[in-house]
């Protein structure tokens, strides 16, 4: 079903000439640094961060690091920091075991992991990484439960041959490629879509349900048919708008990419030592950390305690941001404490209560996330499981052979010291919407559900020596259709309502994972300090301008920029 939802204005038309033209010149420089070239904005006088998770540390460590002379104030409402980011060492009779209740692995090749890996070595934790290589069977075998078995995902070009004859989960892939470019495009009035209804309308509905529900599954823990293609697979749904179909598209090598990726992966590339992470991952598939995922926001927090200019609020819930207009230095209020400028990283719907009654919007106070259910099991035998990623279960399994509605089985690898088999059961999601958590079943049956899944799955009938359960509740936003949409309604509204004086990140916004995240913290802090102190943080999904990568390879002499345009930027230089 396609949806009705009314056209708006978009951002910037793509820009076609080289780099050097569009980036600004402190991208030229070796960033981040210090934000010392264009100086911290004079109304950028005390700042309250919203969330002591991934992103409000980030937020926090981001601005204590570009305007070292700004005061922050970090509130966040539970006695911890590092929010979804989560490492337990859970004692058993022999042992301890480490187990994680969210986050584990983070994808080693993307833009936004450029910058994660930045903040990893300006923290100097390079030596406490994992890199898992493209190749290590933990990487390469993935599979999906379908048809009463485990089906491996192909990854090599002959088992992706073989594979589309025989393996079921595949079935209808080949016939779905082959005929995509014949199937009819979208009318030009549509402006999104589901997932599900985009990928069943392009091949068909055997891959919609199937190969691509699981994969959703093992991200958003969400239902295909309501999360946004337009949203979520941008490129693709681009792909069909320009040329018709997504094989045509790909086969006339389109290399556009969004402007701000493009230009984020050439200012992280620029700054020299990154190089060497950089290139590590080249090859690599993900990467953890040793002692566990919350080595980073620990060593987040480390570097903020060390700051003179950072305070810390624990147990510290905001119900209210006051806005008063009249003070022009200080307008947000918090119980009594006044700032210049308020960042929330908490989830949408929360960051929307609190703010005044005018300022709030349906757009933000709708948005809905899932809740998973994680449980964390060890046993003493070693190798109850295939090597390889772990399983991912897509929404055509019936209920019989998935009662307890699991998405998904991680095949954790052992830290140092661990020898046995550690493995991590997901379920909940969407599947669970109707229920409120108040009302799921204890830890105790939650745990019974998880090995009672895998004794079905996976014949393992041995007894766990130590388990750990978790209820992440509201942990994976959704972009439902219309996403897009609505964020531009919010950036419009914090714009007119606090005049940029109030900014978002986090997960609700543009991409859900440990990275997007980060992402998100740094390009709020550095919109502040490059636009006076005035950027919502949603300024980027305003804007629509792809440009082709190719241009922006600077080894290429077509892309080296003309006398012109060395004139031209030595003139943005010396005005500023
Ligand atoms: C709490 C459970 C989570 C589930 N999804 C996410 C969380 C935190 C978020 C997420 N998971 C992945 C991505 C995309 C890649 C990225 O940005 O890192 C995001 C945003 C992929 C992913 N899913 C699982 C793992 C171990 C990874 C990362 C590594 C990889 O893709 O190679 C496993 C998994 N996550 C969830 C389920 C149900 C599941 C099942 C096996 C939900």
């Amino acid at each position: 079903m396609l949806s009705t939802l009314a056209r708006r204005p978009l951002g910037r038309v793509a820009i076609t000439r080289p780099v050097l033209q569009i980036i600004p010149t402190r991208h030229l420089n070796n960033l981040p640094a210090s934000h010392t070239d264009e100086g911290t904005p004079k109304n950028l006088k005390s700042v309250a961060v919203l969330g002591g998770g991934i992103t409000g540390l980030s937020a926090a460590w981001y601005l204590s690091k570009l305007a070292p002379d700004v005061p922050i104030t970090l509130y966040e409402s539970s006695n911890r920091l590092g929010g979804w980011l989560r490492t337990k060492r859970v004692k058993y009779d022999g042992g301890s075991v480490m187990f994680e209740t969210g986050p584990r692995t983070l994808r080693a090749n993307s833009v936004a992991a450029m910058v994660t890996l930045d903040m990893i070595r300006q923290l100097q934790l390079e030596d406490q990484l994992n890199i898992v290589h493209k190749e290590d069977p933990s990487a390469k075998n993935r599979f999906i439960y379908y048809a009463n078995q485990l089906n491996k995902v192909p990854n090599s070009v002959t088992g992706t041959l073989l594979g589309l004859l025989t393996n079921p989960v595949l079935k209808g892939v080949l016939r779905g490629v082959l005929w995509e470019y014949t199937r009819e495009q979208r009318p030009k009035e549509a402006i999104d879509e589901s997932v599900g209804s985009f990928i069943a309308r392009r091949l068909n509905d055997h891959v919609a349900d199937n190969l691509v529900s699981s994969v959703f599954h093992g991200i958003y823990a969400g239902d295909i048919d309501k999360l946004s293609a337009r949203a979520i697979l941008p490129k693709q749904w681009r792909l069909e708008g320009k040329y018709g179909s997504i094989t045509r598209g790909l086969l006339a090598k389109n290399k556009e990419q969004p402007f701000e990726d493009t230009a984020l992966r050439f200012e992280m590339q620029q700054v020299e030592e990154n190089t060497n992470l950089i290139k590590a991952m080249q090859n690599a598939s993900v990467f953890t950390f040793k002692d566990g995922i919350e080595t980073l926001s620990n060593a987040l927090v480390e570097d903020l305690m060390n700051s003179p200019m950072v305070e810390i609020r624990l147990n510290d819930p905001v119900e209210q941001l006051v806005y008063n207009w009249k003070d022009s230095e200080y307008p947000l209020a918090i119980a009594n404490h006044s700032y210049s400028h308020v960042i929330s990283t908490l989830f949408g719907p929360i960051t929307n209560s609190m703010l005044p009654k005018h300022a709030q919007t349906p757009e933000l106070r709708d948005v809905e996330a899932t809740n998973v259910v994680v449980v964390n099991l060890f046993y003493k035998t070693p190798n109850l499981v295939p090597k390889g990623f772990g399983y991912l279960l897509p929404k055509s399994v019936p209920e019989e052979a998935n009662p307890h509605r699991v998405l998904g089985v991680i095949f954790d690898s052992l830290a140092e010291g661990e020898s046995g088999t550690k493995l991590t059961v997901m379920m909940g999601g969407h599947w669970w919407s109707h229920i409120h958590p108040s009302k799921y079943p204890n830890e105790i049956e939650l745990t019974l559900m998880a090995r009672d899944t895998l004794r079905m799955h996976l014949g393992i009938h041995e007894i766990p020596v130590a388990s750990y359960c978790a209820v992440n509740k509201d942990c994976i936003p959704q972009y439902y259709m219309g996403h897009e949409y609505k964020m531009m309604t919010v950036h419009k509204s914090l714009k007119r309502n606090f005049h940029g004086r109030v900014a978002v990140a986090g997960p609700t916004y543009a991409g859900v994972g440990v990275h997007d995240c980060i992402r998100s913290a740094r390009a709020t802090i550095q919109g502040w300090l490059d636009n006076n102190g005035e950027y919502t943080g949603l300024e980027r999904q305003m804007r629509d301008d792809w440009v082709d990568i190719s241009k922006f390879d600077m080894t290429k002499e077509e892309n080296q920029p003309t006398e012109e345009e060395i004139k031209w930027m030595d003139e943005q230089r010396s005005r500023k």
